[in-house]
């Protein structure tokens, strides 16, 4: 019930500014219905006159004066209705169309837009999978179910009410045969709609569980080719494969299952109406044409009556899927967004430098992972972190960037605590290169843009000589117009790495963050990279994160974190010369590079 209220809560947002279009709809089916429930009343009619008119023809007595006017009326009656039932209807289905593929279209840029303002927290405890799912699959669920099972649910709904309502108004007893077999109906379309859920469910679990097997397979390619396990691999998949086919059996005899019940039952029931029709006409002393007209009006009646039935039945699993998938993106929208300051500081330019006042964080609430971490980087100092695997330093990096919020100490930037300060001032004033560099859908120059697409082709240019990528870029035939994606990409991790590098000296941030960007490259690239580093960190406030020890022996200060704090602090040489866990790691690694 919860997660209903939560999907009704997610719809109401996108389609409360269509309250007039969804009205005219509603006005329009209603419309549609009673015309469609009007027809049979002129087709009985018609069978009325047709048989007064051949009692009539035959008789000789009335012979002269039979005529066929009101049958041709009644039947031109219902050819009207037929007509406008069938008009109408076309307009609702256009309008909930019309409307369903604006609210999506609507819903897509939501949830991007939302996506845009969640915090890091978010992106790092949820799978890309996942994210992408909710595009891929609850949007799309939602939209089916607007587009079709709404607008069904609306007419059908509307059918089944006006053909009670019509049945009443022309014959109770047959209204109640009619009706009679309906709770025996609901009972087997109940019955069936649950079995096939159940397998539908046990189908997508499965196919989730192969699309995380495949996923994990195409990643780890190059080492099963590599360990020659590519039979392995293919035996482990037919297990999942095997799941899927078998559940999407089930579910699909289920789901096949409800049409022929419930035409069987509706014929059944056809059958019961005309008998009883019949018996009707002859012992309530009704005139032959006029039952005659009834029973037909009361054949039509009666397949109109179970067409609601099954229609609705059939579109259950599509209103749950949707449901589902209203309160997936409602919780998604009611996530925590980064927070900004209201009139928040402007970061212009750095005038003092960047500081760690006993910086306490955890990613959860019982794990602490930094404990009172105290670091100070002077305007223009490089300091490098380092420190073994685990020991918090990306930690670090991420509440400089103000990714994640301190649990306890602060943050500051010129003295100010980074969470009084506008975000985009402050991000727009941080550059960061991480160690996977990631390119863009675009052209060269696109990626090296990114951060300044106003950037003039000089400025471009000049931030790539200094990331020493210009050479690299003027040699392929496009240059910097070359196309950036994935099928063809030209470009190393090296290679990313220094456009990376290009886009953040482009950007011209007052202070840097770079995350160990010389790991797996080899030794030429390396000493590019390093170069491009050294030209990007020249004049700036910096913060380097190392794991390559050589990289950093320049840096103003070293700072060692080991279990989330602070061991050891100084100049490479001053920490050499201390003999401590620095000199240590620092020997190690001489030894084997
Ligand atoms: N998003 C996260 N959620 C929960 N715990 C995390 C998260 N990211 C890192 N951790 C944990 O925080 C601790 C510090 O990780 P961190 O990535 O800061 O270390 P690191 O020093 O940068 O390591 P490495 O040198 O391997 O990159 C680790 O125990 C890690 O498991």
């Amino acid at each position: 019930m919860q997660d209903f209220k939560r999907a009704m809560r997610y719809f109401y947002r996108y389609l409360k500014r269509y309250w007039l279009g969804l009205g005219f709809v509603v006005i329009v089916t209603i419309l549609s219905t009673y015309f469609q429930v009007k027809a049979p009343v002129y087709m009985g009619q018609a069978i009325t006159e047709l048989s007064r008119y051949l009692g009539e023809y035959m008789n000789p007595a009335t012979h002269a004066t039979a005529s066929k006017t009101p049958f041709y009326h009644a039947l031109e009656a219902m050819m009207v209705c037929f007509g406008l039932s069938a008009a109408t209807m076309f307009i609702s289905s256009f309008i909930s169309s019309r409307i369903s593929a604006q609210t999506s279209g609507q819903m897509r840029v939501g949830l991007f837009g939302k996506l845009q303002r969640m915090t890091i927290k978010y992106f790092d405890t949820h799978q890309d999978g996942k994210i992408l799912s909710l595009f891929t699959s609850d949007l799309d669920n939602i939209f089916n179910a607007m587009n079709q099972a709404i607008f069904q649910l609306l007419s059908q709904l509307a059918l089944f009410i006006g053909v009670i309502w019509m049945m009443f108004g022309q014959n109770v007893k047959l209204a109640w045969v009619t009706m009679a077999s309906t709770p025996l109906a609901i009972l087997i379309a109940w019955f069936v709609i649950v079995q096939a859920r159940k397998n539908i469910n046990k189908q997508q679990e499965a196919t989730g569980e192969m699309n995380g097997y495949i996923n994990e397979q195409i990643n780890g390619e190059k080492i099963i080719i590599t360990q020659g396990l590519q039979q392995a691999s293919i035996a482990g998949f037919a297990p999942y494969n095997e799941k899927v086919k078998q559940a999407t059996f089930k579910g699909q005899v289920y789901s096949g299952m409800l049409f022929p019940l419930m035409q069987g039952l509706s014929l059944l029931n056809l059958a019961i109406v005309i008998f009883f029709g019949s018996w009707l006409v002859v012992h309530d002393g009704m005139d032959k044409a006029t039952g005659l007209g009834l029973i037909v009006v009361f054949v039509n009646y009666s397949q109109e009556y179970y067409q609601p039935i099954t229609q609705i039945t059939s579109i259950y699993n599509m209103l749950q899927l949707a449901i589902t998938g209203a309160k997936r993106l409602s919780d998604v929208h009611d996530q925590a967004e980064e927070v900004n300051p209201a009139n928040g500081h402007q970061l212009t330019t750095l005038q003092t430098g960047v500081q760690l006042e006993q910086v306490h964080f955890g990613y959860q609430p019982d794990k602490e992972i930094l404990h009172g971490v105290d670091i100070k980087v002077k305007k223009g100092e490089m300091v490098a972190l380092v420190g073994p695997t685990g020991s918090g330093k990306t930690t670090i990096m991420n509440l400089l960037n103000r990714f994640y919020d301190v649990t306890a100490g602060a943050v500051k930037f010129d003295g100010v605590d980074v969470r009084d300060f506008d975000l985009q001032s402050l991000r727009d004033h941080v550059g960061i290169v991480l160690q996977d560099s990631v390119l863009f859908t675009g052209t060269v120059a696109d990626n090296i843009k990114f951060g300044r697409p106003e950037a003039s082709d000089e400025d471009m240019i000049a931030a790539a000589q200094q990331a020493n990528i210009h050479d690299f870029i003027v040699s392929l035939p496009e240059g910097y117009a070359t196309k950036v994606n994935d099928e063809s990409s030209v470009f190393s991790t090296g290679q990313k790495q220094l456009l990376s590098i290009a886009r953040t000296i482009l950007t011209n941030p007052a202070f840097l963050i770079l995350d160990e960007a010389t790991s797996n490259v080899d030794t030429v690239t390396e000493a590019r990279i390093q170069a491009a580093m050294d030209n990007v960190i020249a004049g700036r406030t910096s913060f380097v994160i190392a794991h390559r020890l050589k990289t950093i022996l320049g840096a103003d200060k070293i700072v060692v974190l080991k279990d989330g704090q602070v061991i050891e602090e100084g100049s490479h040489e001053a920490l050499v010369a201390e003999k401590g866990f620095y000199a240590e790691l620092y020997h190690n690694q001489m030894v084997f590079e």
